[in-house]
């Protein structure tokens, strides 16, 4: 399962970012930086496992973060005909606009969220979970706006993101495929079964 994105991963070439003081190895994938291109086959097989997972019954909307997370909402979005609604990090100052800061192993930012409501049932997906700087947040934000979160995925997990989500919020998100990244390169270590 999933072989095609997992066979890409291990060959992803890795970068050395620097953010206040600290090297991050960051590995670039079509997935993950839309470059050099993105076989949509891969999309595909994403989309058909989030799917066959069971949980896009009853879905108002399909939330991601811009930006690459927006390619795999998209494939899902058209699959399963349930609208997608993007966080952007673009300030657009519309009534209910709600705004959240966004950190990760190499950035800091803002987020905005427009277009969600009290009592949408939504299902959240992200290319990556690292640090969980972006998706810890979220998950507060949209809990606090009272938003009812029935599944969270993302596509590749590395670090300790997803145990610190879980640590946090109780929320389990899905990794379709788990990484480690070093220096010198990237190693599949897990990922669903
Ligand atoms: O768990 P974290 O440490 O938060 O890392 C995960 C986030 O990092 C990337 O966001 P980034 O803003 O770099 O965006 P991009 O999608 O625009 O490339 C990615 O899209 C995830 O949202
Ligand atoms: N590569 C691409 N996107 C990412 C990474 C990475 O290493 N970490 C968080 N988002």
């Amino acid at each position: 399962m999933l072989e095609k994105l997992k066979k890409s991963l291990e060959e992803a070439p890795v970068i050395q970012k620097e953010c206040d003081g600290q090297i991050y190895n960051y590995f670039i994938h079509p997935i993950s930086d839309g470059i050099p291109e993105t076989d949509p086959a891969i999309l595909e097989e994403i989309a058909d496992f989030i799917i066959a997972d069971g949980k896009v019954g009853g879905i108002d909307k399909i939330v991601t973060v811009e930006a690459m997370g927006i390619p795999i909402a998209t494939t899902l979005s058209l699959k399963t005909r349930i609208p997608v609604s993007i966080i952007r990090k673009r300030k657009y100052g519309m009534v209910g606009e709600v705004e959240l800061s966004q950190s990760t192993g190499y950035s800091k930012g803002a987020l905005f969220i427009n277009g969600l409501k009290k009592g949408d049932r939504i299902l959240i997906v992200d290319d990556v979970i690292s640090t969980g700087g972006t998706l810890l947040p979220l998950l507060e934000t949209l809990n606090g706006m009272g938003a009812d979160v029935a599944g969270v995925y993302c596509v590749i997990g590395r670090g300790e993101g997803m145990g610190h989500i879980k640590e946090k919020t109780g929320v389990d998100v899905t990794v379709l495929v788990d990484i480690s990244v070093s220096k010198d390169g990237v190693t599949v270590i897990g990922g669903v079964k």
